[in-house]
This record gives structure tokens, C-alpha cells and sequence, in this order.
């Protein structure tokens, strides 16, 4: 998939964030957006995946057929079902189990890609398919918001502090999902504090220096 992004501009609560921002991405490219707090790094994200209407520029996307659509020509317009958009909550409800969360997930993304059994096992929750959300860990919840984006493949992940709350070893299997994904042809776009233990092919730093 190819994203084009020409000179964005986002506000928020009438005050601007950015403008004039422009990047493309293509196949198997990582931007990592990084930025002091407030700097608008999920505003971005949002505009992106469609949750926030930019006041300026023009985001457009092309894809391969993806989950049965296919969209030979550029598209004009936010990515929408194109993309996973992974923010700060885990989008799990808490009474319901860790399975019947991603079947949940699974119902409403489109055509399954994989097992429920075989996402929790990459990872690394196996056997805890059947504990209600409320008792998984933040890392275990962190964790299971990851096995979503493995359920329904789509081109272009937005993940928002993905490694928040992860350990070591869930930081690195963090690393190895996006270059699986990335291998796969898909682009990421990950907003993030901390180092990944992967290379960006590109960084962005929004706002001002951090004070
Ligand atoms: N719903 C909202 N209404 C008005 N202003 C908002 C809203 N949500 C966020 N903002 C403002 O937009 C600005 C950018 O917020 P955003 O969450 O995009 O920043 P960020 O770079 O992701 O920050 P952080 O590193 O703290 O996560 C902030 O000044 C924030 O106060």
C-alpha cells in the first residue's frame, strides 16, 4: 500500500497542532512520530484512521485487494477500514473473555486471517483465552490489544505508545509483529516515547523541542 499525506493541518479545540505537514509511505515502510506531550502525535494518528477531520491537505491511499475490497486507484480520504488503529486504551470489554473479546474484534473487522488460538499464541497468551479481560494484567490487556491487529490483516497499522505497559520481552515481540507486518507489504505508523527495538525507515518530530 502507498500513503500520501500533502500538507496537513490539524487543529484541536480551535487551537492549531500542526499544518503543512507532508510524507509519503510505501510497501514495508515504518514512520515512528515522536514529539514532546501535546505535540499532536495522536491527533495525527486519529486524522489518519479517520477519527479526526483535518482542517487542511489531503491524505491518500493505495492499496492492493485487501479482506475482499479492492481499491486499484488511489483513494482520496482518511484510511478507515484499511487500517488498525491501536490508541491508549486496550478496547477490551471487561466482563467479557479474552476469546470472546477478539471473536468480538474478529466479527466486526471483516475476514479472519487467523485463529484466535493462534494470535494469542504469538502473543504470548495462550491458555488465558477464557479469563474475562478485567483480570488480565496492563501488560497481558496491552498484549491482547496486539493480538487484534493479527485477527484481520489490513495494510496500515497506527499504533499510539504501543510498547505502554509491555516488558522487555513484549517490547521485542512488539519489534517482530511490525517487520512481520512490514514484510508482508503493510506500512506502520507508530507514535511513541520510547525506542522500538526496530529501525524506522523515517522520523517525524511534531511541535516544539521537549523543555
Ligand atoms: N478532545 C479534545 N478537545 C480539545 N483539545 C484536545 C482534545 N484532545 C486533545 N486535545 C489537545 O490537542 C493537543 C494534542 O493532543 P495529542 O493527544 O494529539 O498529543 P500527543 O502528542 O499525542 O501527546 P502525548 O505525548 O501526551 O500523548 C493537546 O494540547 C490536547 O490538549
Amino acid at each position: 500500500m502507498r500513503l500520501a499525506i500533502e500538507r496537513l493541518a490539524v487543529e484541536r479545540g480551535g487551537r492549531p497542532l500542526f499544518s503543512g505537514l507532508s510524507f509519503t509511505l510505501g510497501p514495508g515502510e515504518l514512520l515512528v512520530v515522536e514529539g514532546r506531550n501535546g505535540a499532536g502525535k495522536s491527533s495525527l494518528l486519529r486524522a489518519i484512521a479517520g477519527l479526526l477531520h483535518p482542517s487542511e491537505g489531503t491524505i491518500t491511499i493505495q492499496s492492493e485487494a485487501i479482506a475482499g475490497r479492492t481499491a486499484p486507484q488511489p483513494e482520496q480520504g482518511p484510511a478507515g477500514p484499511l487500517c488498525h488503529y491501536l490508541g491508549h486504551l486496550d478496547a477490551l470489554k471487561p466482563t467479557l473473555s479474552l476469546a470472546r473479546n477478539l471473536r468480538l474484534w474478529r466479527h466486526v473487522e471483516g475476514a479472519p486471517d487467523m485463529t484466535i488460538e493462534t494470535a494469542l499464541e504469538m502473543v504470548g497468551l495462550d491458555g488465558l483465552g477464557s479469563l474475562p479481560a478485567a483480570w488480565l494484567s496492563a501488560g497481558q490487556k496491552r498484549r491482547a490489544a496486539l493480538a487484534r491487529l493479527l485477527l484481520v490483516r489490513r495494510p496500515l497499522w497506527l499504533l499510539d505508545e504501543p510498547t505502554a505497559a509491555l516488558d522487555i520481552a513484549g517490547e521485542a515481540l512488539l519489534g517482530g509483529l511490525i517487520v512481520r507486518h512490514l514484510s508482508a507489504g503493510g506500512v506502520a505508523i507508530v507514535a511513541t516515547h520510547q525506542p522500538l527495538p526496530i529501525p524506522a525507515s523515517t522520523t517525524l518530530m511534531l511541535g516544539a523541542p521537549q523543555r
